[in-house]
């Protein structure tokens, strides 16, 4: 069981489950992503300013995902996207800026009003170790499953990595349909991600396209990269 692992618990989980079934003939991983932000619930403080952040975007929420390796399509298994590749990555001497505490009073967490800032500059590098092996590197011609900190992370990621705006559209709709789910976000976008291919007659599951790239953030700052292939949409 994996807790307290907060925003990128769901890159997390996908990528144990992903290990767990590639490592274990015929195994299917059931992952079970459950947050709820009334965990850290507390009344406004003037000190603590980023408290107000957080219960202005934060929500509950729970996703589930069935992680295997070797599908058997005589079973009727049908893949939505497969894991290719994961990789967690921490990004140095920012352990402060994000982090958060089990008290008494539930959990207690810091958000640096710099946190966007600081996803905003390291993300290329995540985008690189991730694609270079493919040969990729126009970032516009990938889907994107990006857990939505917040509107000014989302703004930062787009602007660092160049996007359009449409290759965010599923993270900033979940983000304001639902809110800041910690871990089961980056699940809600891809389930999201998937039905929008199929209502809109795309060929994959990301989005028309053969490659993407699920970014999950958290404490340490926390990058959790998982590299995408879609699936064909018949
Ligand atoms: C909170 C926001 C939605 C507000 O956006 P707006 O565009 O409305 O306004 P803004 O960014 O100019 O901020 C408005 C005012 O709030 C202040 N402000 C913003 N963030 C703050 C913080 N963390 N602590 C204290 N103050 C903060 C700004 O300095 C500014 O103050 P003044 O008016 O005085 O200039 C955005 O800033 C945002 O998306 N921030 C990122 C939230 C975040 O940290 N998420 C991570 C959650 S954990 C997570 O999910 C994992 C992870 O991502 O790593």
């Amino acid at each position: 069981m994996l807790f307290q692992h907060v925003c990128y618990a769901g890159g997390a989980a996908l990528r144990l489950a992903k290990d767990l079934a590639e490592n274990n003939a015929g195994a299917r991983v059931l992952v079970v992503c459950v947050d709820s932000a009334a965990i850290c619930f507390t009344g406004p403080s003037e000190n603590h300013m980023d408290r107000l952040v957080g219960q202005a975007i934060f929500g509950d929420g729970a996703a589930t995902s069935i992680v295997g390796a070797d599908f058997n399509t005589t079973a009727d298994e049908r893949p939505l996207f497969r894991m290719v590749a994961a990789a967690q990555t921490t990004i140095p001497n920012l352990t402060d800026a994000l982090h958060a505490n089990l008290t008494e009073k539930g959990l207690a967490y810091t958000l640096s009003p710099k946190i966007p800032l600081h996803i905003g500059c390291n993300i290329e590098k995540c985008m690189e170790e991730a694609l270079a092996p493919l040969g990729i590197s126009d970032w516009n011609s990938v889907f994107h499953a990006v857990h939505p900190g917040g509107p000014t992370i989302l703004n930062q990621v787009e602007e660092n990595l160049g996007l359009e705006p449409e290759k965010l559209r599923v993270s900033r709709d979940v983000l304001r349909e639902y809110g800041n789910m910690w871990g089961p976000t980056v699940l809600f976008i891809l389930d999201e991600m998937r039905k929008k291919a199929i209502d809109e007659g795309m060929a994959t599951t990301g989005e028309g396209l053969e490659w993407g790239v699920l970014l999950a953030f958290g404490p340490g700052l926390t990058v959790e990269t998982i590299l995408l292939k879609s699936v064909a949409i018949y």
